[in-house]
């Protein structure tokens, strides 16, 4: 009889915060299936959420097990720190408010920013050292910058938030633009906050239509449209979908969660990069160093680093220093409200 032996490595330990909410119910499925850190790689599964949702999480649990992925090791329901951040691979940091109607992200930072404090003190005393951190909980940038600071063993590089949303909005209004697929547009970059001053920026996007790569400019042939209504339309897409929806993105949001992660996992294509919050040290834009800012970037083995040098207007500068000035408002507003 021939014997199949399974190559499978060992189970990773992800960690899902908010487990009981929308962004979660379809995340954790995704992630359960294999879409995010592949289909060879089992996972354990730890939701944690708070005391009173609890038994949502139940119901949770048992959808994941009535889905019989089998990838799916284990789960663990929680709502203590100490077992939800315990060795963990990944820490996915959804579970927070989010926005309603007519309320400013700003508004968010006062009820949030202090779940981020305590999450990145339980990143530097229960995770592994090597974990990849992934801030989703909004105003994600600020979050992501309080977590990194209050989990000081466990490397900045280490830390990342989301505006790959905005990166995936952005690339499929410009695709819609040019009647062509999303998939046939490239290296858009979001600079900055994920909020409604962040910069969209198509000068260096790439759109092959009828299998012929242009510049993004020249393929819209709309340079109002891309300087006004499609910067605009990016920008407010959160506060349009809550509007319409009476809640915040979910399904869009839990998608662009798995795009960001298996990039960190498996690396950017070649000749692309992608738009991802992450610390500012060190880059070449002029951008103050203590911000977790958007920038474009390339991973190769886990780690990414920012496109460097590519080149910027005035029209662009002015709106990725605006965008900056925003995030240090945020984090002394943070770091005040912390104190
Ligand atoms: N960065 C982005 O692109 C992006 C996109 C969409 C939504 N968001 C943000 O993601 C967050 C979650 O959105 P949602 O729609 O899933 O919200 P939701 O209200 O449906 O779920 C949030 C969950 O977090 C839980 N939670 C609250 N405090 C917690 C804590 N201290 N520990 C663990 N869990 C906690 C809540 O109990 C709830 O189950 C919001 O802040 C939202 O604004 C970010
Ligand atoms: O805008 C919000 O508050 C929700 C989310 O961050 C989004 O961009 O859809």
């Amino acid at each position: 009889m021939m014997l199949f032996l399974s190559h499978q490595s060992e189970p990773i330990r992800v960690l899902v915060t908010g487990a009981a909410g929308q962004i979660a119910y379809t995340l954790l499925y995704r992630i359960a299936k294999g879409d995010v850190f592949g289909k060879d790689q089992p996972i354990i599964l730890i939701l944690l959420d708070i005391p009173p949702m609890l038994p949502v999480l139940d119901g949770v649990v048992m959808e994941l097990q009535d889905c019989a992925l089998p990838l799916l090791r284990e789960i663990i329901p929680t709502d203590k720190i100490e077992v939800g951040f315990k060795d963990i691979d990944a820490a996915i940091l959804v579970g927070s408010m989010p926005r309603k109607e007519g309320m400013e992200k700003k508004d968010l930072l006062k009820a949030n920013v202090a779940i981020f404090k305590t999450q990145g003190a339980a990143l530097d005393k229960y995770a592994k050292k090597t974990v990849q951190v992934v801030v989703v909980g909004n105003p994600a940038n600020t979050n992501c910058l309080i977590a990194l600071k209050f989990a000081p063993s466990i490397p900045k590089e280490n830390f990342s938030c989301l505006t790959r949303l905005d990166h995936n909005r952005a690339c499929s209004q410009v695709a819609m633009h040019c009647g062509v697929s999303s998939d046939k547009v490239k290296n858009v970059i979001i600079w900055g906050n994920h909020y409604s001053t962040q910069y969209p920026d198509v000068h260096h996007a790439i759109v092959n239509t009828h299998g012929c790569e242009l510049g993004a400019y020249k393929a819209v042939k709309n340079d109002a449209w891309l300087h006004g209504d499609f910067i605009l339309t990016v920008q407010q897409r959160g506060a349009a979908v809550i509007k319409a929806r009476k809640l915040s993105s979910a399904m869009s949001a839990a998608n662009a969660v798995c795009d960001h992660i298996k990039d960190i996992w498996f690396g950017t294509k070649e000749g692309e990069f992608i738009s991802m919050g992450v610390y500012a040290a060190g880059n070449s834009y002029g951008i103050p160093e203590d911000l977790i800012y958007s920038f474009p970037v390339q991973i190769k083995n886990k780690r990414w680093k920012v496109v460097d040098g590519m080149s910027t207007n005035d029209f662009s500068r002015a709106k990725m220093n605006a965008t900056a000035a925003e995030l240090m408002e945020e984090r002394d507003a943070a770091l005040d409200f912390l104190t």
